[in-house]
């Protein structure tokens, strides 16, 4: 039973100077300082629970954030929590179209980044009430519910909430033995750690090596600066693992789209399940392109950490853009938006890998993917999570089940 009203909202720009070290380093990327936006919610109730909400930012961005998050406040200060959750939908399109903010997205960038963080909170709000993890508590809602806590405008051309009902009630068989699997056995995963483009040979080597040792056997390099660089590193890499494991690539947007297509066709030796951002996030067209072009050589195109809302995810899927749909529990408008896409994600039957590894995101996304596995997928294939020891270590989590 939810309960109280939202009697304070404290938002904290909270930084680790990952880029000292090269920690995070990509194409574009070359001096990222792993940081968040970490929104606090406090109640009049008298449990004294309170819920936490992030958003991952990159250093300088997080001031801006912040700033927006204050803005949205009064959108939450004095509201009762029971009646924000009991028209979730209603609330998230409150927020998202503020007759002034909504100038600065709509649904898009600084004020949706904030937007997530804020819902967020919401949620752990919600979740801790009812004293469940978040996924559990999308697991047990009755679909019903779960589909009014979303926003079909815009997409209602290719996922409508009745559709969305079916999907969720389908799922309802064979729940309880995929949610024991899950507790069981945990969620497969990948790792990145070894291969940030600005770290060395030696320590791409020593890191590779440790992660082998810890039974991965999957991993992910950066590549898209300097090519000679990237077969160098591919090389290395995928001697090290061996022909059998699985290596992804990640571009960060550098190239354009002939580029892309030139460029993986020379890395292709080294069997890449997919190419992640190989172009402009914004360019459904050119992704649509380049996944063609890569068919043939057997590589996947992976794209979402950077993409705006469900209108971009939609179009991705309407023009087969994409083999795996990386979510981001942060930059989509909170769990709300997430699972309108994890939702066309499943018409499509494309396979949901969330883009994780900031501050804060493996832990969300974890609850995100295993609803879709116990509710929505029922399917493990083609599905990774990413998993990540640096900044998790700095997270208290209860219920951390991937592997
Ligand atoms: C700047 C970030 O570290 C970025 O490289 C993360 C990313 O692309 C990924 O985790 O994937
Ligand atoms: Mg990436």
């Amino acid at each position: 039973m939810v309960r109280g009203r939202i009697s304070r909202l404290s938002v904290r720009d909270v930084r680790f100077p990952t880029s000292l070290g090269g920690h995070g380093s990509d194409a574009m990327h070359t001096d990222p300082d792993y940081s968040a936006a970490y929104v606090v919610l406090e109640t009049d109730a008298e449990d004294g629970l309170k819920g936490y909400g992030i958003t991952f930012t990159l250093g300088k961005g997080t001031e801006v954030v912040v700033c927006a998050v204050n803005a949205l406040a009064p959108h939450l200060l004095n509201k009762d929590l029971g009646d924000i959750v009991g028209d979730f939908r209603g609330f998230y399109r409150q927020l998202t179209s503020d007759g002034q903010l909504r100038w600065i997205g709509p649904e898009k960038g600084v004020v949706h980044l904030a937007t997530a963080a804020v819902l967020n909170a919401v949620w752990d709000l919600w979740a801790k009430q009812e004293g469940k993890p978040l996924w559990k508590l999308l697991v047990d809602m009755d679909p019903r519910k779960l589909v009014s806590c979303l926003d079909f405008r815009y997409i209602t051309d290719v996922l409508t909430e009745e559709e969305a009902y079916e999907i969720l009630q389908k799922g309802q068989v064979g729940k309880k033995e995929r949610e024991e699997q899950m507790l069981a056995h945990g969620y497969p995963a990948y790792t990145t750690s070894c291969a940030w483009l600005g770290y060395s040979d030696a320590t791409l080597k020593q890191l590779c090596s440790k992660a082998l040792e810890d039974g991965w056997t999957r991993f992910k390099v950066k590549v898209g600066a300097d090519l000679q660089d990237d077969i160098r590193r591919c090389r290395l890499i995928r001697n090290m693992i061996g022909p059998e494991k699985t290596l992804m690539m990640d571009a960060n947007q550098r190239w354009d789209v002939p580029e892309a297509v030139e460029w993986m066709a020379k890395l292709a030796e080294f069997k890449p399940l997919w190419i992640e951002e190989p172009t402009s996030p914004d360019d459904i067209l050119g992704h649509a392109t380049i996944s063609k072009a890569l068919v043939p050589l057997g590589i996947g195109v992976a794209t979402g950490e950077q993409c705006h809302n469900r209108v971009i995810f939609k179009q991705l899927l309407q023009a087969k853009a994409l083999q795996f749909l990386q979510i981001d529990s942060c930059r989509l408008g909170s769990v709300n938006e997430n699972l309108s896409v994890l939702l066309m994600a499943k018409k499509f039957d494309i396979p949901v890998c969330p883009h994780a590894g900031g501050v804060g995101l493996c832990e969300l996304v974890q609850h995100l993917i295993i609803f879709d596995f116990v509710s929505v997928s029922a399917s493990l294939k083609d599905r990774y999570i990413r998993r990540v020891g640096r900044v998790c270590n700095h997270m208290e989590t209860r219920n951390s089940v991937c592997f």
